[in-house]
Order: structure tokens, then sequence, then C-alpha cells
């Protein structure tokens, strides 16, 4: 378990980390998601030790702290954060990078050629990495902090680069290594692929992190709450408003209207899908609201 308490950090003047208090458990995978330059790679800074808080600490398993270098030695046992592919030596292989991560870890070293298999990446691990494609890089990048094995794992954009092939079996291994216990903090830009494995999403905003389901109660339930249309105009949202007065609608920059059906029950739900056919409205989905949408509605963006 890794908990950050009263967090503070500060960068000319600006607060970019606010008072953070928050606990990462065994077994979940936490995303932090925010526009670019709000502060999900200070706050896994803050994690590693990389970065000094101005205030606050990171305490692991409720006891160990980045007192002195030993205890940071100890901390860095037990929590990794995903190498770069600035990281990479161009001049060697990627089954070398993975040995020197096991080795540094002291981890089984059997994972090596597991992870291998489980990545695809046979065909060219023995190759030096100064022939490897993006993709193959952050593959490699990502096998790296697999074999390294540690109980907290930081991931800033994990998925860079990769074709939805890899995204999805990079999701997959993810989910594994939850279930095994690791706690996997996750600072991503894909949305749809987020809400898919993430037991818990933040937002970061003027240096504070909000849990999105309380800005969405429900958010992480699978109930219907919401009809999500596309392309609705004004005239026929004011006709709408009328025939259902009591209905909460909300529109959203990106041209999604999205509207409350919670507690409907299907005879409801279907005048709502009645009136949209009868206007010709046929781009709508009925579920809940979308991680993009909670974004969009968030940070006001298109
Ligand atoms: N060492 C530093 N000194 C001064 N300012 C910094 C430093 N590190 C980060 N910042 C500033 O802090 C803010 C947050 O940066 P950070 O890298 O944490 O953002 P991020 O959310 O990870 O962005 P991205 O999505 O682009 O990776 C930015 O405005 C950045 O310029």
């Amino acid at each position: 378990m890794i908990e950050l308490k009263n967090i503070g950090v500060q960068f000319s003047g600006r607060d970019i980390l606010k008072d953070v208090s928050v606990m990462f458990h065994p077994g979940e995978i936490i995303g932090l998601v925010a526009p670019n330059g709000t502060g999900k790679s200070t706050l896994m800074n803050v994690i590693m030790n990389y970065i000094n808080p101005n205030n606050g600490k990171v305490i692991l398993n409720n006891t160990l702290e980045y007192t002195n270098k030993k205890n940071e030695v100890k901390i860095h046992q037990l929590v990794s954060m995903m190498p770069d592919q600035s990281d990479l030596y161009n001049q060697i292989s990627g089954k070398e990078h993975l040995k020197i991560y096991s080795s540094m870890w002291s981890s089984n070293t059997k994972l090596i050629d597991y992870t291998i298999k489980e990545l695809g990446m046979t065909s060219y691990i023995n190759k030096p990495t100064g022939t490897y494609s993006l993709g193959m890089r952050q593959r490699l990048c990502f096998a790296m902090q697999i074999v390294s094995d540690t109980q907290v794992m930081l991931m800033d954009e994990v998925m860079n680069g990769l074709d939805p092939t890899h995204v999805e079996l990079i999701s997959q291994i993810l989910v594994k290594k939850k279930s095994e216990g690791k706690t996997i903090i996750v600072a991503s830009h894909l949305l749809e692929n987020l809400e898919k494995y993430a037991d818990r999403i933040f937002f970061m905003k003027n240096g504070e992190l909000i849990l999105i389901n309380e800005l969405s109660p429900g958010f992480e339930q699978r109930e219907i709450t919401t009809v999500r249309v596309i392309g609705m105009l004004n005239n026929i949202k004011e006709n709408f408003t009328k025939v259902f007065p009591e209905t909460n609608v909300k529109v959203l920059p990106n041209d999604i209207t999205l509207i409350d059906v919670r507690g409907y029950d299907s005879r409801e739900l279907g005048h709502i899908v009645e009136f949209l056919k009868e206007n010709q409205l046929i781009e709508f989905s009925v579920g809940k609201v979308t991680l993009n949408d909670l974004y969009s509605m968030y940070y006001q963006e298109v």
C-alpha cells in the first residue's frame, strides 16, 4: 500500500500539487487523467522521490518513508517507474535489458522468457534495440518493468505508440498483474482504453486529485444512466425539454448531448428513443456517460 500525505509541489510559485492525500492499495489499477502539463508526471516523480515535495510525504506499507538513502533503496525495490524509451541502450539487445532489470530487482529469472513470449517479442528480442521500431521499444520498456516485478508500478503513457492489438495485449497484462496483487498507477490520455481496466480514475486540476466517481456518481457501476446523442440540434433540444420537462439534459462542447435517464424504466426509455427516431436522430446510444464525456465536461474542451 502506498500513501501520499499532504503532498504539495510548487514550481515558480504555481501549485502543481496542492495538499494531495490519497492511498493506493494492492490489487488495484489507478488511472491518472489530465491535460498536458497538469502534474501527472510530477506526482509520479514525487512517489519515486525524484522530486522533493515542498510539503508532505510518501509512505510505503505504513512505515517506510524517504527519510534517508537506505530507505530510498528499500522503497525502490518495491516501487518502480516504467523506463522511458530514451533510457534504452541502442547497442545492446532487448534481452540484455531484461536481464539487467531482472538482476537489479533480484526477481525470478523465469519471468524474462515468459514476458518475451507474452508480449510477442521473440523474433526481435536478441537484436540491438537501436534497430527497434517505436512500438517495439515501447513494448520492451513495459517488459522491463514487468520483469522487475515490483509491488507498485508507475506507468506514464504506457500505451505510447502502440498499435491497437498491443494496446489490448498490454491492457490484459495489466489486469493480470492487478490480480496478482500489484498496485499499478497509469497516467494516460487513451481514455476509452483506460476506462476498461482502471478501478479508480482521478482527474487532476489546479493541483488536486478528483475521483471521477465523485463527479459522476455511479460511473463505476454497470447500469443504464444516460442516453448519449450525437449532433442534436438546438431546436430539437428545445422541443425535447418541452416534451420531457422533468428530464435533465446536458450539452457537451464536443457535440454530444447527455440525457440523464437514471431510474427510468423501459417504457420511459422507449419514449425517449421514439422521440429521437421521430427527429431523425440515429446516432445515439443508451448506456452510461463515458470517460471522454466526463473529461470534456470537466475540462470544457472540444
Ligand atoms: N522541474 C521542473 N521545474 C519547473 N517546472 C516544472 C518542472 N517539472 C514540471 N514542471 C511544470 O509542472 C507542470 C506539470 O508538469 P508535468 O510534467 O507533471 O505534467 P503532465 O501532466 O505529466 O503532462 P503531460 O501530459 O504532458 O505528460 C508543467 O507546467 C511543467 O512545466
